[in-house]
């Protein structure tokens, strides 16, 4: 069994973690952490929880924690995982973080976005933790940076495209939907219910923190740089992210060529399905699963591809795709805990 540990189990990728957690076949949970409810059972947070192994909560407390487990995961707010995280990696503990403390190579992108970096020494080894495109990568980590929710979504279609040369790296759009879950548990004006229940529009416009997130690994794939101009909406909904990406083919790219791409690329991913021609995906196609779902149309006349990709912003936006790293880190089935529909409508 994998001896695991989920820090900031009272939010909700943590509640997400717990739940993948308990059910996964090859793991044990062995401690939740959390400040506010230090104390407190877990059931006594989540209701929802009863039946499951209870714990109590606890602060985090690095060294009791690497006695006791292999892999962290670390479901905490930008800033504080990359407190945690060198004291965990410096104990050989595995780390799987969910925020964006060690998505970025270079510490200079980072702090143009978020803040001063910490611990940008283990930015050279942490792996982007995107998992169909950085699996062998992936295999060898010791601390995973897991993908943003909207960098997931965009990325998995693009990132083929891209690298075959089908599409222009000038010009890219994503228009993008997500549920108000994407914004964690705790309260805000923009995620209290009569604001984001009524309110739905774009936010961030021109500055949303994962442009530069996105555009890094877009740049790689490509190999030239690539301008994405991406924004990002709030819907009335718990969980679930749609995003709509416009592209121009490149010259001669027929629909045929990009659907054989796509299928080449993920027709053995579990958890990306490329639909038939005229499907599209929406929130609910996805909701519960660790999936990706992607459909295209390509307007022959003005050789503009319209991409939706859709997922579930906790599971392969974060808790999914985190625990998916693991099953990669410690070389067991990949779909292990993963291979199942949480909330069916
Ligand atoms: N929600 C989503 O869809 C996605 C989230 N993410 C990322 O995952 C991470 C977790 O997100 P989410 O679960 O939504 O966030 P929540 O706000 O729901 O939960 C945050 C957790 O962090 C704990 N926490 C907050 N501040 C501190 C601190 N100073 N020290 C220790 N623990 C702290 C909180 O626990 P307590 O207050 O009880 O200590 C809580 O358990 C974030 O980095 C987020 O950006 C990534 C992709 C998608
Ligand atoms: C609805 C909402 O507020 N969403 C969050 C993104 C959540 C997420 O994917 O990502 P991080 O791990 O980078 O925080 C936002 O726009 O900041």
């Amino acid at each position: 069994m994998i001896k695991t540990a989920i820090a900031g189990a009272s939010g909700y990728t943590g509640l997400e973690l717990v739940k993948l957690i308990s059910n996964h076949p090859k793991t044990s949970l062995e401690a939740v952490t959390s400040n506010s409810y230090q104390g407190k059972s877990f059931t006594d947070i989540f209701p929802s929880m009863r039946g499951f192994k209870s714990l109590i909560c606890t602060p985090f407390d690095a060294n009791e924690l690497a006695d006791k487990v292999d892999v962290v995961f670390l479901a905490l707010p930008h800033k504080v995982s990359m407190a945690f995280a060198p004291k965990l990696v410096d104990r050989n503990i595995k780390v799987v973080d969910l925020s964006a403390d060690f998505r970025f190579d270079d510490a200079k992108a980072y702090e143009a976005v978020y803040q001063p970096h910490t611990a940008s020494n283990l930015l050279k080894e942490s792996v982007y933790g995107l998992c169909e495109l950085n699996r062998d990568r992936i295999k060898g980590a010791r601390i995973i940076g897991n993908p943003g929710c909207y960098p997931t979504s965009i990325l998995l279609p693009l990132v083929p495209l891209l690298k075959e040369k089908l599409i222009s790296p000038q010009g890219l759009i994503s228009d993008s939907k997500s549920g108000v879950s994407g914004a964690g548990r705790s309260l805000s004006l923009t995620t209290h219910y009569c604001e984001a229940n009524e309110a739905f529009g774009p936010y961030k416009v021109g500055n949303h923190r994962h442009t530069p997130e996105i555009n890094e690994v877009l740049t790689k794939a490509a190999g030239e740089r690539v301008s994405l101009t991406f924004v990002p909406h709030l819907v009335p909904v718990t969980r679930g992210m749609v995003s709509t990406i416009y592209a121009r083919t490149r010259k001669g790219a027929a629909e045929k060529q990009i659907r054989a791409t796509l299928n080449r690329w993920y027709e053995n991913e579990p958890f990306v399905r490329i639909l038939p021609p005229d499907k599209f995906p929406n929130m609910s196609h996805v909701k519960g699963t660790n999936c990706c779902d992607i459909g295209f149309h390509l307007e022959p006349e003005s050789g503009r591809l319209i991409i939706v990709s859709a997922i579930d912003n906790l599971l392969k936006g974060a808790a999914g795709q985190a625990v998916q790293n693991m099953n990669i880190m410690f070389e067991i089935d990949e779909k292990a805990g993963l291979d199942w529909v949480q909330t069916p409508l």
